[in-house]
């Protein structure tokens, strides 16, 4: 072990050996990431293989709907009690109006699946500190708003019984508890945070008590230095909360390290299960997700988790949030589409509509999706490339025919391309025209594509090469 003073403070420093048996140096972390490379247990393949998930943010900011005194907030709608136009009090009292008698779990979850959607994550508390559980260690729940019944269990239920996976939400910022802070400058602060630290902890095991069907935790609201200053509260409490739960899965946006650092711990290492940083945007490429489990949660609009009345801006087309799904694959991660129900329990019709879209697509071409992930063949301009990680098989989701209709397949040397032809429709094959060493050209001949088009390569490794090619002479 090497030992020398920085800065006044001293850093041990360990010397091990990473995966790749290269000698790695490393600082020694007591709450740093404790584990290199991703999980390989049958509950985190399960997490991989989903491909798609859907995003749901309910509460109480689903009843302003993103205006207040006939005002219009621009901001994101789940964020309104924190606008000049909102006051505290106003809002904090808004749950004595949450009554959603359209609420429907079993219609939800059943658009969920029609949508092919294999996991869902809920808001069980946002920001605002409001439960949608009947918590133990609080009075700002359901139970004491006019609705008074539970909003997650028939949820769990309801996702459960079609076999679509929950995950719990849950924002570790509380804007309602009066212990929360923000930092920690006072005795004061300290101790108040204590209590927030201990009610923090009592809302965790009782929602896993609750709800012991759920698969993991995506956790939010972790980025305030008081927090930062958690590592071994942090630390402790994910351990304890995968001895309720063994294998729960959790994400990189729970814990700090030693030193404050979230997602990736002073070594650079992932903290938690998979990346939780593609929020709202996508890797370009696969070094960009340093070979790590990651999710991508994507708005309709450009920022708006919660429900709000008056979307303006951009609003994506399914068309967009399929090649979303489909990149997010290609690169090994899943992709979450958000949905926020308004303050009635419906979901808006422009929600739907996309739902029913993506669900056509999903229907006819799920096999490209789930249990699919990435393949190192040279990226193509006209789309992208899955492959299933049980049986090898290859897919070409095509979003760009290019004007020749000839698509540049290129393959790392000794694959041998066996059988090739359309997902769907009368399983045409194609023969691969060979121009150059592991390169060739497939010709589409439908004029136009309506909608994104898979094709199959089943393939296989050479033993060994045999044409031979006239190498340029530089
Ligand atoms: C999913 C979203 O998550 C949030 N915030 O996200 C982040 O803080 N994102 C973030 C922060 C730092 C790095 C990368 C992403 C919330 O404030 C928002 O209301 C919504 O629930």
């Amino acid at each position: 072990l090497l030992m020398f003073a920085l800065t006044g403070a001293s850093t041990t420093l360990t010397i091990a050996q990473a995966p790749d048996n290269t000698p790695r140096i490393s600082m020694t972390l007591e709450h740093g990431a404790h584990r290199i490379g991703k999980r390989i247990d049958s509950k985190m393949s399960r997490w991989r293989n989903y491909g798609f998930g859907q995003f749901i943010h309910w509460g109480l900011y689903a009843i302003p709907g993103g205006h207040w005194n006939g005002e219009y907030y621009g901001g994101a709608a789940e964020w309104i009690r924190s606008w000049k136009g909102m006051p505290n009090e106003d809002y904090d009292n808004l749950y004595t109006e949450f009554d959603p008698v359209d609420f429907d779990p079993k219609a939800w979850a059943e658009q969920a699946k029609d949508m092919g959607a294999r996991y869902m994550i809920i808001t069980t508390k946002h920001h605002d500190g409001f439960c949608l559980w009947p918590s133990e260690f609080t009075d700002y729940d359901v139970t004491n708003a006019p609705y008074g019944q539970d909003i997650i269990g028939p949820l769990v239920e309801a996702y459960d019984a079609e076999g679509i996976d929950v995950y719990l939400y849950f924002s570790v910022m509380d804007w309602n508890h009066p212990g929360y802070r923000s930092k920690l400058e006072t005795a004061e602060d300290r101790e108040a945070y204590e209590g927030f630290k201990e009610f923090t902890r009592n809302q965790l095991l009782e929602l896993l008590e609750r709800y012991p069907s759920t698969k993991g935790l995506w956790f939010d609201g972790t980025w305030d230095a008081a927090w930062k200053e958690q590592a071994e509260f942090a630390d402790n409490l994910a351990m304890e909360m995968r001895e309720m739960i063994p294998g729960l899965i959790i994400g990189s946006r729970f814990r700090p390290d030693d030193y404050g650092n979230r997602h990736f711990d002073s070594n650079g290492d992932l903290m938690g299960d998979y990346e939780q940083g593609w929020e709202r945007k996508l890797p370009d490429t696969y070094e960009d997700t340093k070979g790590n489990d990651w999710d991508c949660v994507m708005t309709v609009p450009e920022n708006q988790w919660g429900y709000h009345s008056d979307w303006r801006g951009h609003v994506k087309t399914s068309y967009e949030l399929i090649e979303m799904l489909v990149k997010s694959v290609s690169l090994d991660g899943n992709f979450v589409m958000n949905f926020g129900p308004n303050g009635q329990g419906e979901i808006r019709k422009e929600e739907r509509q996309l739902a029913k879209e993506i669900g056509e697509w999903m229907h006819k071409n799920q096999k490209a999706i789930y249990d699919c992930g990435y393949i190192d063949w040279e990226k193509q301009d006209w789309g992208y490339y899955t492959r299933n990680r049980e049986s090898g098989e290859v897919y070409m989701i095509v979003f760009n025919k290019p004007i020749n209709g000839a698509l540049r397949i290129k393959t790392p040397a000794k694959i041998n391309l066996d059988k090739i032809f359309d997902l769907n429709g009368p399983q045409k094959t194609y023969r691969p025209e060979e121009i150059h060493r592991n390169e060739y050209f497939i010709h589409l001949d439908e004029a136009l594509l309506e909608t994104p088009k898979v094709i199959v390569i089943q393939y296989s490794e050479a033993t060994n090469q045999t044409k031979g090619y006239d190498k340029a002479k530089t």
